[in-house]
């Protein structure tokens, strides 16, 4: 037998495995590393989160990234590098984290690499009919698992979109097996650049969870406050929002597009929520000389309309007092948080760490996950398929030697 094949085999039937999720989202405010020891898979899945590190980008590589990041128009032979390039500095990354942490390569079994998303273009989106839903993360794998010397599975979207998929969210996958609790309905709710939620209801019926996008979480915030404040990559503590008044005409415009009407499951991403889409709006509401403070308060609200108008599609009226966990970056900008609070009295407001997974390593961890289901796991993780959510495990074997 090939002796990798043999070593695949060997850690496919470990009683514990270590996984290192790898995450670098729309945001592109750096990587997410966490370090997982797992035991069992499916439904029997429980993980440990054993450390995790966000290791910010520099201002050099999110400007490398962002020549090509969301946009149609590129210069190929960028995106031609930057597939290797990405994937050796986040090699370069991992062994460094591994290096702090005291932790030998060899003590790690797998590598769960996100890669970074360049380009997302589900038919609904991109309106060509006779081109499929499309995806494109990179960071090539073979050169993370060379440079590491780890084996590394990534390019988990690819099979998502072949089997009838967006590609995304594939939180669903990965939340169902950790945070699905019998008689109890929850909602996981992500605010990274796009903002997405998971439904888990309480009947754990693999064929009425969902995960879906709902809207623009952080990136339109980040855009225009890297616009009017260059020195600033986000709003922190959503501080400038706070002293702005929300312009309701432009709230409307804003929400005036057919991805709010769409049927659940949906995706989206900045290629839709860009700086021309509010650019657009401002004009068709007379609002082009808002203030730069004004410009975020309605940002936030209008972040904040897409997730509650969501939850309330799912959940018109609250018999049960409903729980969302939140995650990501959004559930440190209390403006935004504030606003749901408001505007869904009725539900409860945990996160993710209620339920032992800390909420900044979320989706690493849930990364991790799919590859242990790679491993480890079944061929349909959610045991059931369902349009938009293809019973398939993921992701693409890259071996270190
Ligand atoms: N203290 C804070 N105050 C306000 N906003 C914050 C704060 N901390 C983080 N954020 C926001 O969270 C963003 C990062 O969120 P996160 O890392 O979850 O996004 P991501 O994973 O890149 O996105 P996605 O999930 O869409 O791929 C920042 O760009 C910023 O907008
Ligand atoms: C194409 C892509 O990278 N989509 C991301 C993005 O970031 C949030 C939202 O848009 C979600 O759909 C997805 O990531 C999460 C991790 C997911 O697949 O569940």
């Amino acid at each position: 037998m090939n002796p990798n094949l043999h070593n695949l085999f060997t850690i496919a039937q470990k009683p514990q495995r270590r996984i290192i999720g790898l995450m670098s989202g729309t945001s592109l405010d750096g990587l997410d590393v966490a370090l997982c020891r797992f035991e069992g898979s499916g439904p029997a899945t429980h993980v440990q989160v054993e450390r995790f590190a966000t290791v910010p980008y520099p201002e050099a590589v999110k400007a490398e990234i962002r020549r090509v990041f969301a946009k149609s128009t590129i210069d190929f032979e960028h995106l031609c590098l930057l597939n290797p390039w990405i994937a050796l500095l986040h090699a370069d990354i991992v062994l460094d984290c591994l290096r702090a942490w005291k932790i030998a390569p060899q003590d790690v079994d797998c590598i769960a690499s996100h890669g970074q998303t360049v380009f997302h273009a589900p038919k609904s989106q991109h309106g060509k009919p006779n081109f499929p839903n499309a995806t494109l993360q990179i960071g090539d794998g073979d050169h993370v698992a060379v440079r590491t010397g780890i084996l590394t599975i990534s390019d988990f979207r690819q099979k998502h979109v072949a089997a009838g998929g967006e590609g995304a969210p594939l939180a669903v996958y990965g939340d169902y097996l950790l945070f699905s609790k019998a008689r109890e309905d929850r909602i996981l709710l992500n605010m990274g650049g796009i903002a997405n939620f998971t439904f888990l209801p309480g009947s754990l019926d693999a064929g009425a969870m969902f995960s879906t996008d709902v809207g623009p979480g952080n990136t339109l915030l980040d855009a225009f406050t890297q616009l009017y404040f260059p020195d600033k990559s986000y709003d922190a503590e959503g501080a400038i929002a706070a002293q702005g008044q929300v312009h309701e005409p432009l709230l409307r415009a804003l929400l005036d597009h057919p991805f709010y009407a769409a049927a659940f499951p949906k995706t989206t991403g900045p290629e839709l929520f860009s700086r021309d889409y509010v650019v657009q709006a401002q004009q068709r509401s007379n609002s082009v000389s808002l203030s730069p403070a004004d410009l975020l308060a309605t940002l936030v609200e209008f972040s904040a309309a897409g997730i509650v108008a969501s939850i309330r599609r799912c959940f018109p009226t609250s018999d049960a007092p409903l729980t969302i966990y939140a995650s990501g970056g959004g559930m440190h900008n209390p403006v935004l948080m504030k606003t749901l609070h408001l505007q869904l009295p009725d539900c409860r407001f945990l996160t993710t760490h209620d339920l032992g997974i800390n909420p900044d390593a979320k989706e690493a961890v849930l990364f991790a996950v799919l590859a242990n289901e790679t491993l480890a796991g079944s061929n349909a993780p959610l045991g059931s398929s369902r349009p938009g959510i293809p019973a398939v495990s993921m992701g693409k074997i890259s071996f270190a030697q």
